[in-house]
């Protein structure tokens, strides 16, 4: 929320606002809650045509293989096993589509940049990731999960450009942050930050953990924000 010199709240969010000729008025509109504890296994797809029906809003997890995506997605739905995670990278190699309920989705991408993936595999997870990225239509956001100790990488960037480039916005977790000491780490955000500017777009970095469940509240309040952003129509109440 931003505020403007002579103090009216102004909301992130135009459809949340009314002009008047000399006033801005706040509605009394309130936010939807997500419950993210919620979060139920769909399908996992192969390709784009065996997705579920390509409307309401969803939010994609990518980054390289062994990056965290499926434990931030286990973290920020408080499950120990929805998504499947594993020491052998490149253990998501399909679509994953969850849905926290109606109409919006997490979905967790298959890992690029795994050498030892069979070429032909390879340019397969590579048809199917980019095919996603262009075509989904409900796609409303991304976020770049990058180990902390190596971020950005050119994969990295040029997706998080291409994102840019789309108007999509991104929240860049820098993962596993327990394994550095605190000095490290806020250097190492602080880094990233400098690094993200160049990209031109809304660009968030974070630290991330998912196992000390650092920056778990920024991813919610960043989905959540990206989905209220979006939906068409108030949400009725979930339950
Ligand atoms: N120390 C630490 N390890 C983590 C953290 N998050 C994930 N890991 C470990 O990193 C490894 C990979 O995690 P995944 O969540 O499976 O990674 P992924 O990005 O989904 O990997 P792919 O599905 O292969 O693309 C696992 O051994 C996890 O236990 C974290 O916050 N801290
Ligand atoms: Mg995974």
């Amino acid at each position: 929320m931003r505020e403007s010199s002579n103090g009216i709240i102004l909301h992130n969010f135009a459809k949340n606002v009314m002009y008047y000729p000399n006033f801005l008025v706040e509605l009394n509109i309130t936010m939807a809650q997500y419950h993210f504890q919620n979060t139920h296994f769909i399908t996992s797809a192969p390709n784009i045509q065996a997705m579920p029906e390509d409307s309401g809003i969803e939010v994609a997890f990518a980054g390289r293989s062994n990056a965290g995506k499926s434990s931030a997605l286990n973290a920020l739905t408080r499950q120990k096993s929805l998504a499947r995670t594993s020491k052998t990278p490149g253990r998501t190699q399909l679509i994953n589509v969850f849905e926290i309920s109606e109409g919006f989705r997490l979905i967790d991408l298959p890992g690029y940049g795994f050498a030892q993936v069979p070429e032909e595999i390879k340019k397969q997870w590579q048809k199917s990731l980019s095919e996603y990225l262009q075509d989904r239509q409900s796609l409303q956001g991304i976020v770049v999960l990058m180990d902390i100790r190596h971020p950005f990488k050119d994969t990295d960037n040029g997706l998080i450009q291409w994102a840019v480039d789309c108007d999509l916005p991104v929240l860049a977790l820098l993962t596993k942050a327990d394994k550095l000491k605190q000095g490290a780490r806020k250097a190492a955000v602080l880094k990233g930050r400098e690094t993200a500017k160049a990209f031109g777009g809304e660009v968030r970095v974070e630290a991330f953990s998912s196992l000390k469940k650092q920056g778990l509240d920024i991813l919610q309040n960043t989905l959540a924000s990206w989905f209220d952003q979006h939906q068409a129509e108030p949400l009725n109440d979930q339950q």
